[in-house]
């Protein structure tokens, strides 16, 4: 058993390589993330930080190597309403509003108990912005939008591409205390960023995508 397969990751990989036109993207590449913590998936622009979250949500198959979910080899049946991915394009419907994009969002992944989609929005400061169609919201508007689905959709393994884009100080602040919460609680993240993760607890993990 490695640590890549160890029972204590939630997520893991083992010589996981993704090509485009038989060139290596990234890989082969091992990791693990376990319950509690944060890694920071670091490189220069184009070294394939985006590319591996969408392999590990699915949207993209690994040429090689194998992705494990809790020491066993991932089953994207398992894998549903275990992974959330906010992607660096939000993936919001901009005729709808903040509160009916995420009410579309409730009804795909699930919904926490003992939180409702108002109580989301206001956390990360759209109240008042709940029913304006999200064409009209600032690109950090947006953002936050989006960072209400990490409030309400239950998943205990978050992928987060460039949280911090966009943000303001406030907005910055509010996602690291997201993640912290998140990883006080059991949950895992691995983020992308190419700075502004701040945490209270230590340090974050760190790997590194060279180009
Ligand atoms: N749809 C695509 N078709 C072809 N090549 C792509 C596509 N998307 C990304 N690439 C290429 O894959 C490589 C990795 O891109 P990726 O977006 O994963 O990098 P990144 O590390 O997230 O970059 P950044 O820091 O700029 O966000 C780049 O060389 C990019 O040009």
């Amino acid at each position: 058993m490695t640590a890549e397969n160890s029972p204590s990751a939630l997520l893991a990989a083992r010589d996981l390589t993704f090509l485009r036109q038989d060139e290596p993207v990234f890989g082969p590449l091992d990791f693990a993330l376990r319950a509690g913590e944060v890694v920071l998936v670091e490189g220069d622009n184009g070294s394939g930080k985006t590319t591996l979250m969408r392999v590990v949500v699915g949207l993209l198959h690994a040429d090689e190597g194998t992705l494990y979910l809790d020491g066993a080899p991932l089953d994207r049946d398992l894998a549903r309403g275990r992974l959330l991915f906010l992607a660096h394009h939000l993936g919001l419907k901009a005729d709808l509003s903040p509160l009916e994009n995420l009410r579309i969002a409730i009804g795909l992944y699930g919904c926490r108990e003992a939180i409702t989609p108002q109580q989301a929005l206001h956390t990360v400061g759209l109240q008042g912005y709940e029913h304006e169609p999200v064409r009209q919201l600032s690109a950090g508007q947006k953002k936050r939008s989006a960072l209400a689905r990490l409030l309400l959709v239950p998943a205990d393994i978050w992928l987060l591409d460039e949280p911090f884009a966009n943000l303001d100080r406030e907005g910055i602040a509010l996602v690291n205390r997201l993640i912290e919460r998140h990883v006080a609680e059991g949950g895992a993240a691995m983020v992308t960023s190419h700075g502004a993760v701040t945490f209270l607890h230590g340090e974050p993990r760190r790997l590194r995508l060279s180009a």
